[in-house]
């Protein structure tokens, strides 16, 4: 199993030899597991039944931490799957509609129910912002345990309904547990395998960097789906083993408590981490036994322990974890670009198309931000775009890379139109682009903020990552290399497993370059890339993207430093409130009045 100590979910650096980077990773597990199967042998059956309560619920909150932790999601009423898969389960093994089911059948049709309905509680998210969706999380809880009260020749109404009994070896404390302690192993690795797949760093990256993600062609809506599938399944099968662990099933064991744990257990575990979570899991199964007098202020219990966590470890058990990136970080760091490695990364593809933009106009309310644009991106050219502040630039960027839909006009590539208003299908056609303010995800590394770029290019499924199938190696093999690749061309290779947040202005800007990159891309669209960078950063930068676009790759560079625009540029195009102002070589610019007086001075 490989799984994270850090508050990224992803490990960071290979520098370690791998087997002890495997080895403190996957250390605490085997502790907690370990420590688990030893309870029946060192207590009595209480404390064995405790065990099995935190392993049920773990199993549960692995699945949701991909939700929550990972993709950011507030999902909070989440018991309502819990709920849903123990009445599926005591129902099909008790008979009370059909025949009665063999007992892992039907916990394999509770598990199918649990994805589906998964799916439909998840579905909001796509459409509603955080605590809208959170909400509607929570009417579904509660219409789960309406259900269950009213159906009652189903589900027993209050009175409620005996969980399904596990054959032997299972059917004692001891083997019960064991059984239980076995799914959660499973569900850990599942879930690590996922968190440590392109898919787990795509997750992250909706929840703190959705704008490049969709540049980098992720699709939200399939992401989401895959794992609110996932997620359900795992709570829905967790529901089977709650109703064998109360043996006794009412609408009452479902209640809004549970919720809260499960949530919180994920956040005072630490975003984008598993161990945290698992640590948070225990931790609060735990806390109602060592603070009987208290267990019915659970509630408040958790909520106190939440705000504490939020003020003295604001990362969670997780960030407190992960002593890697409490070493200081060299001062004095340059940023030393191989532009020669370029060939290696690049796509050996040439194309002989250009995009075209023809007649674009947008408005914002009365504000006209692009009037009539037309322009040209070549291959192997730098198109530059220059211009006053609110002339239009990146407005301009932002429809060529789908995030604006104009009102008019066309982005044509090779004779065909590009989809207005659809950023995520940018990639696909090998256009990439970096951002004005650099959009990172901080907690993770520098490394893992690269391969992002990579990840439509993995060829696995989702379950191939679930189950560590080859494809799912390959595809980290192969990104992996290529990230470090990207690093080394933009030089950053020494900062590959530091946080990003703890990265200078001026190396965010190369790290998104290098993201970029690992689309392989045909065009690239800059935006201000030389902003906050020293004289000698903005020399090494203008000759990275001339030996990119001498390796044939389009460049539209929008920029504010007039040095770098004429050293490197072929074509330039200045706007004015919206307009083109001028467009020709760096020398006719250079020697256009109207430029001269309204933008580059006397
Ligand atoms: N999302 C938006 N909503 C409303 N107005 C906007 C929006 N985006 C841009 N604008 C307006 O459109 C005009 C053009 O803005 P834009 O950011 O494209 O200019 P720019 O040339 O890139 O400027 P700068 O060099 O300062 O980045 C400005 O007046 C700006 O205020």
């Amino acid at each position: 199993m490989k799984a994270d100590t850090q508050a990224t979910g992803i490990p960071a650096s290979r520098a370690e030899p791998a087997w002890r980077d495997t080895a403190v990773h996957v250390l605490p597990f085997l502790a907690i597991f370990g420590f688990a199967a030893l309870v029946p042998m060192v207590s009595n059956d209480y404390w064995a039944l405790i065990a099995t309560r935190a392993a049920i619920y773990w199993m549960l909150v692995s699945g949701l931490n991909l939700i929550v932790g990972f993709a950011g999601q507030l999902a909070i009423g989440y018991v309502a799957l819990l709920t849903l898969g123990a009445y599926t389960t005591s129902v099909l093994v008790g008979g009370n509609v059909l025949p009665p089911m063999p007992l892992f059948v039907a916990f394999g049709v509770a598990a199918l129910f649990g994805a589906i309905f998964g799916v439909i509680v998840g579905l909001p998210a796509l459409r509603l912002r955080t605590f809208y969706f959170a909400m509607s999380t929570l009417g579904f809880a509660t219409i789960v345990t309406q259900i269950a009260l009213a159906w009652q020749s189903v589900t027993g109404g209050g009175i409620g309904l005996p969980g399904p009994e596990f054959p032997a070896p299972f059917n004692t404390t001891k083997g019960f547990l064991y059984f239980c302690l076995g799914c959660a192993v499973l569900s850990t690795w599942m879930t690590a395998n996922v968190a440590h797949s392109r898919f787990g760093r795509a997750l992250i990256a909706i929840r703190d960097a959705e704008v490049a993600t969709e540049s980098l062609g992720i699709s939200k809506p399939k992401m989401l789906v895959s794992v609110f599938l996932l997620a359900g399944a795992f709570a829905a099968f967790a529901g089977g083993l709650f109703a064998t662990l109360q043996t006794y099933i009412t609408p009452e064991a479902f209640n809004f408590d549970l919720s809260v744990l499960f949530f919180i257990a994920i956040l005072i575990g630490g975003r984008g981490s598993i161990l945290g979570p698992l640590l948070g899991t225990v931790i609060l199964t735990l806390l109602p036994e060592f603070a009987a007098p208290l267990a019915a202020w659970s509630t408040f219990l958790y909520a106190v322990l939440l705000l504490a966590v939020v003020l003295v470890a604001p990362g969670g058990i997780a960030a407190l974890l992960d002593f890697k990136n409490r070493r200081p970080l060299q001062s004095n760091r340059a940023i030393v670009p191989r532009p020669t490695l370029l060939p290696d990364i690049l796509s050996q593809e040439r194309v002989k198309t250009s995009i075209a933009v023809r007649g674009i106009a947008l408005s914002f309310g009365a504000v006209r931000a692009i009037d009539g644009v037309d322009l040209n991106v070549e291959p192997a050219r730098i198109h530059g775009l220059i211009g006053p502040n609110g002339s239009g630039k990146t407005t301009m960027l932002n429809v060529i890379s789908g995030y604006y839909r104009p009102q008019s006009g066309t982005v044509m590539l090779g004779g065909a139109e590009l989809e207005p208003g659809r950023s995520e299908t940018r990639a696909g056609h090998g256009i990439a682009r970096t951002f004005q303010t650099p959009r990172i995800v901080g907690e993770g590394s520098v490394l893992q903020n690269v391969m992002i770029g990579g990840t439509i290019s993995g060829q696995g499924t989702l379950v191939e990552s679930m189950l560590a199938l080859p494809r799912h190696r390959d595809d980290e093999r192969k990104l992996e290399k290529a990230g470090r690749l990207a690093l080394r061309v933009v030089g950053l290779e020494s900062l590959a497993a530091v946080r990003a947040d703890r990265l200078q202005h001026s190396e965010l800007r190369f790290l998104e370059i290098a993201r970029a990159l690992m689309l392989r891309p045909q065009f690239l669209m800059l935006d201000e890339p030389a902003a906050g960078l020293s004289v000698d950063e903005i020399a090494r930068l203008g000759e990275l993207i001339r030996e990119i676009s001498r390796q044939g790759v389009g460049v539209l560079l929008v920029e504010h430093h007039a040095d770098l625009i004429f050293d490197i540029c072929d074509q330039i195009t200045v706007l004015n409130l919206g307009r083109v102002l001028a467009a020709g070589t760096p020398s006719e610019i250079r020697q256009h009045k109207e430029v001269v007086s309204a933008y580059l001075g006397g």
